[in-house]
């Protein structure tokens, strides 16, 4: 299945929209948002293969869909920890990590030590607001991140890539060139940068309506029962 894709410009026009004509919260998507990275992780790792998750979280909303996924994957038995470097003012993610700390979801300290130890790594960094380049103290992690033989799930987008021109060049200063996840979940519509990527690709966000979708002349995926998410091919068509 190939998807439409959306441009960052687009896609932040498009949370407002739902915001502001929608009738939705940004806790109700952040909810809905978190609950579909959630059911990746289930799909992709399921609790057979391991139960220690690391959620890599950034400053911005992405990172609060990580916290959001956290929680419910607390709720169906992983071991989920996060490690937030760089923490969000806004009064929401405070509220995410008191869910959190209520379920003794530890906030690790040390980046290096934590991927020692767990099966699993969820980079909730950066989504659709990236711009390069990568400020501190996240290239450092942006480099574990490629060097590690630990599989990743990113959410929305591979964090360091640019959401319109993909990876940074091979060779060049910027880390992240061959940071390649081994699944992503694209949240609402696959980002452009998808097209570079290879790996197991899903689609989550179960909120939009048709009329919302025909406006940014998106598909609405094909969601089957009470799934939140739906996997779909690698490739988003080229049109942007
Ligand atoms: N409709 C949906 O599907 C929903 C998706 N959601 C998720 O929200 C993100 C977009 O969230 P946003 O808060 O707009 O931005 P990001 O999380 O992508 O990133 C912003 C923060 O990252 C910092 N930043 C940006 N570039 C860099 C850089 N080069 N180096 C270091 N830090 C960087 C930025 O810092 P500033 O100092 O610039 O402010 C921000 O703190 C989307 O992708 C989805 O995952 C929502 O949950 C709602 C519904
Ligand atoms: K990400």
């Amino acid at each position: 299945m190939s998807l439409k894709a959306i441009s960052s410009k687009d896609a932040a026009a498009l949370d407002k929209d739902l915001m502001d004509i929608g009738g939705f919260s940004l806790d109700q998507l952040m909810e809905l948002a978190g609950l579909s990275v959630s059911q990746a992780v289930y799909r992709f790792h399921p609790l057979t293969k391991g139960k220690r998750v690391l959620v890599v979280c950034g400053p911005g909303n992405n990172g609060g869909d990580g916290l959001v996924a956290a929680r419910h994957l607390a709720h169906y038995g992983y071991a989920p920890s996060i490690y937030y470097p760089k923490q969000g003012k806004n009064e929401l993610y405070e509220r995410l990590k008191i869910q959190l700390q209520n379920l003794q979801v530890p906030f690790v300290p040390d980046f290096t030590a934590a991927l020692q130890s767990t099966d699993l790594i969820v980079d909730a960094i950066f989504g659709f607001s990236f711009q390069k380049p990568l400020r501190e103290p996240f290239p450092s992690i942006i480099r574990q991140l490629e060097e590690t033989k630990i599989p990743v799930l990113s959410v929305d987008a591979p964090s360091s890539w640019d959401i319109q021109e993909g990876p940074p060049k091979a060779g060049g200063e910027e880390p992240g060139a061959t940071f390649m996840p081994a699944a992503l979940i694209s949240l609402t519509a696959p980002k452009p940068c998808v097209k570079w990527y290879k790996g197991r690709h899903f689609v989550g966000g179960r909120f939009l309506t048709k009329e919302i979708a025909d406006k940014y002349d998106l598909d609405l995926p094909e969601y089957s029962g009470i799934d939140q998410i739906v996997e779909v091919g690698v490739n988003a068509d080229e049109k942007l």
